[in-house]
């Protein structure tokens, strides 16, 4: 169902002001989704995320035989687990874009056995999933592309799994050794699994989540830093009872930014100080950035104190978030740079060429390097029709050039293809319109 037309367009606002209440973590929601469905036991999921990504693995997870149910309207639902095997052994499964869906679904359907198919929307045929099929194939897994060699889509048959050795490359996205670790415990039946991290990991704080939630169902995992991680022999995942999905700190990262650029405060609520999402971390570049940023335990709020500070700074660690800081530099007092941001170019669009495409029609200078942008803010931010490339992130941090900063007014912006924020915040632009009340006409 579409809800929103083919553009919307945003007027300059002056301010920045309000309280928005978060939709759930993808990263969360997508996560608890699986170890539910894999648990022993029933699992009460208290305010999943609403949106395109959590719908498809929701739909896989009936497909492959789970029978959740929703709560009435609410974003409340029940997951009876399926104690470490799926009850359908054959399902052609559509996994839109979503990364946290096919990825670790790959590799789950790969240890379990049976006969899948996977596939997605186009661009999802574009985005590499090699690493963690080498990964799979290597300890005995039978993994087919059935498209181009080291993308999506996938046909899995049934192999003989021997899991000593198992290594996976972590340069191209972290999604890889997420998926490994989660399906872990289900081929360290007799013996302990270890995962060895070949070369570089990128986005690691994703890592973290994948942890923590693994033990939220009852799996330790023992690490060596970033290098090695251990999955003892006989563990099985058991129903938390009720586990309850943070607010996504990268939907977050919009209001926030929103709150520095034009007065604030701007509050969000559902995520705070305790948060296990890496996301939050987007705070610290706002801080850097001058911004006064104070943080509740389930609410985080930002002010502005006059133009922002130029930054020059490494975001491996939020690859998410720190497209919002691309934009906020446009109200910036110099150039800034992100560095270390090589994996935009594997996401839901080369997120890199895209952000100085459509920031250079804004005016600002723009230089796009293999794994950095360098934006330089003009004068007058120009009026202009943002194109969003079906990213939900591109639409979303497009919003914030309509609002007005100390030293730069806001522009005209219209955005093209607003749908595309069902991905994961699918009512968008009518929370970012409460906060920018005079925005959008
Ligand atoms: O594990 C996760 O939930 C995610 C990991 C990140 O991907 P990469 O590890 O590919 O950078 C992030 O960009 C994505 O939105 C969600
Ligand atoms: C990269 C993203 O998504 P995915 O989970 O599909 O990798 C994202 O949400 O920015």
């Amino acid at each position: 169902m579409r809800h929103y037309p083919s553009h919307i367009d945003l007027a300059p606002a002056q301010q920045a002001q309000g309280v928005v209440r978060l939709p759930g973590s993808k990263s969360i929601s997508n996560r608890i989704l699986l170890l539910a469905a894999l648990a022993d036991g029933i699992t009460h999921i208290k305010d999943l995320l609403a949106s395109d990504d959590t719908d498809v693995m929701l739909a896989a997870l009936q497909s492959l035989g789970i029978q959740w149910q929703q709560i009435g309207d609410s974003q409340d639902y029940t997951v009876p687990g399926a104690a470490g095997a799926f009850p359908n052994q054959h399902a052609d499964l559509f996994m839109g874009n979503a990364g946290t869906a096919i990825r670790p679904l790959t590799a789950a359907l790969a240890v379990l056995g049976g006969d899948y198919t996977l596939h997605g929307v186009a661009r999802m045929h574009e985005r590499p999933i090699g690493d963690l099929v080498d990964a799979l194939n290597a300890i005995g897994a039978q993994i087919e592309y059935t498209g181009a060699a080291g993308f999506p889509p996938l046909h899995i048959r049934s192999g003989q799994i021997t899991p000593q050795g198992l290594q996976v490359r972590g340069n191209v996205s972290s999604q890889f050794l997420t998926a490994l670790l989660m399906v872990a415990p289900l081929i360290a039946r007799q013996q302990s699994v270890t995962i060895t991290v070949v070369g570089e990991l990128i986005s690691k704080p994703y890592i973290e989540i994948t942890l923590n939630l693994m033990r939220r169902f009852g799996v330790e995992v023992e690490r060596d830093g970033w290098q090695a991680f251990t999955i003892a022999a006989g563990q099985r995942y058991c129903s938390p009872g009720i586990i309850h999905v943070e607010g996504d700190a990268s939907s977050a990262s919009y209001f926030l930014a929103a709150g520095a650029i034009a007065g604030g405060p701007v509050r969000v609520e559902g995520v705070g100080r305790d948060s296990i999402q890496g996301d939050v971390r987007f705070v610290e570049a706002l801080q850097q950035m001058g911004a006064t940023v104070t943080l509740g335990d389930n609410w985080i709020e930002a002010r502005s104190n006059g133009i922002l500070t130029a930054i020059d700074a490494d975001f491996n660690h939020i690859p998410d978030a720190a497209m919002t800081i691309a934009i906020a530099a446009l109200y910036a007092d110099g150039p800034s740079t992100l560095r270390n941001i090589g994996s935009w170019r594997v996401k839901e669009t080369d997120r890199i060429h895209a952000m100085a495409t459509e920031l250079r029609k804004l005016g600002a200078s723009v230089e796009e390097g293999a794994d950095f942008l360098r934006v330089t803010p003009p004068a007058v931010l120009h009026t202009a029709a943002i194109d969003t490339y079906d990213d939900h992130r591109m639409a979303m941090c497009f919003s914030l050039a309509s609002l007005d900063g100390f030293a730069q007014k806001g522009a005209h912006v219209r955005i093209n293809d607003p749908e595309c924020v069902a991905k994961t915040f699918p009512d968008y632009f009518e929370v970012f319109a409460t906060v920018a009340r005079s925005g959008v006409i």
